[in-house]
């Protein structure tokens, strides 16, 4: 199978399986990414992990299919980017975290999904290649933009236009991953941060994860007007009256 999506209960966890071909993207992981985000509106699901069966997270599109596209039209092959499109923004809307648990390395439109999550574990031996350049291709799936918003410009530059891998380290020394894993523990890290989410209040998360990626893109002073109107909407539900009662009480909180 080359994806599946496990049901943990207060996860799910996409399963890329295409391992022969170093987890290239494939129709069946587009369907599980989308099916996944949208079961994650049920309440009881607090995070969304994505993550590989095999030893690599994903290596982009896959070249064989990729190299096919010459017999379709330009506005065909413009249809089957934005395939790929409305997954990176159906992950921007989705209403719980979703997590990367990234070994191996992720190359292409693989880096492009990692760098679309809003926590990336990473075993400290893995490897983040644009790759694009090295098949004649260009960055696709938000690259540019994610790398703008998380590397300094001459390193986006260089992973772009020489294609080179760099490794995990060196992002986590950029504060570019949130958690550096010990090879084969990427998916145990990935699951305690999906932990300790899942402790926290689920529309606040839902809301701050909105807020924060906003903030890249947008001006202060629209989200100041974001902000206000969110700490408006939060400071009358039910899950602030419980962590404000727990911070005054000394107790932990439950949000149920
Ligand atoms: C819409 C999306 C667009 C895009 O994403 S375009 C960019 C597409 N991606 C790439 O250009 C990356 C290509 N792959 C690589 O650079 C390397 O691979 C890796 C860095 C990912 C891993 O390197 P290593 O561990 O040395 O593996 P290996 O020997 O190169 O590959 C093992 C097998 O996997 C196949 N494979 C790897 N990536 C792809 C791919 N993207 N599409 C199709 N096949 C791929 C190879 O050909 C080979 O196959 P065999 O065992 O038959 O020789």
């Amino acid at each position: 199978m080359s994806a599946r999506i496990e049901d943990k209960g207060d996860r799910l966890i996409i399963w890329n399986g295409n391992t022969e071909k170093r987890g290239a993207l494939s129709p069946e992981l587009y369907a599980c990414i989308n099916d996944a985000l949208a079961q994650a509106r049920e309440l009881r699901i607090r995070a969304v992990i994505l993550t590989s069966e095999g030893p690599f997270f994903c290596a982009g599109g896959n070249l064989n299919t990729i190299i096919e596209r010459r017999q379709i039209s330009e506005a065909e092959r413009r249809d089957k980017v934005d395939d790929l499109h409305d997954l990176v923004r159906g992950m921007r809307a989705s209403p719980v975290p979703v997590i990367a648990a990234v070994e191996g390395g992720a190359a292409g439109a693989g880096l492009s999904l990692a760098l679309a999550c809003d926590l990336i574990v990473a075993a400290k031996d893995a490897k983040f290649v644009a790759a694009y350049v090295k098949a004649g291709l260009v960055p696709d799936g938000g690259l540019t933009s994610a790398m703008a918003r998380l590397l300094p410009r001459p390193l986006a530059m260089e992973m772009c236009l020489l294609g080179r891998p760099v490794m995990a380290k060196r992002f986590a020394e950029l504060g570019a991953v949130s958690r550096l894993a010990s090879p084969g523990k990427a998916m145990e890290e990935a699951m305690a941060l999906a932990d300790a989410l899942a402790e926290g209040p689920r529309q606040a998360q839902g809301v701050i994860r909105g807020l924060v990626a906003d903030a890249y893109e947008t001006t202060e002073a629209s989200q100041l007007d974001a902000e206000r109107d969110a700490m408006a909407a939060a400071s009358g539900r039910d899950e602030a009256a419980e962590g404000i009662s727990a911070f005054l009480e000394k107790r932990k909180p439950s949000y149920g």
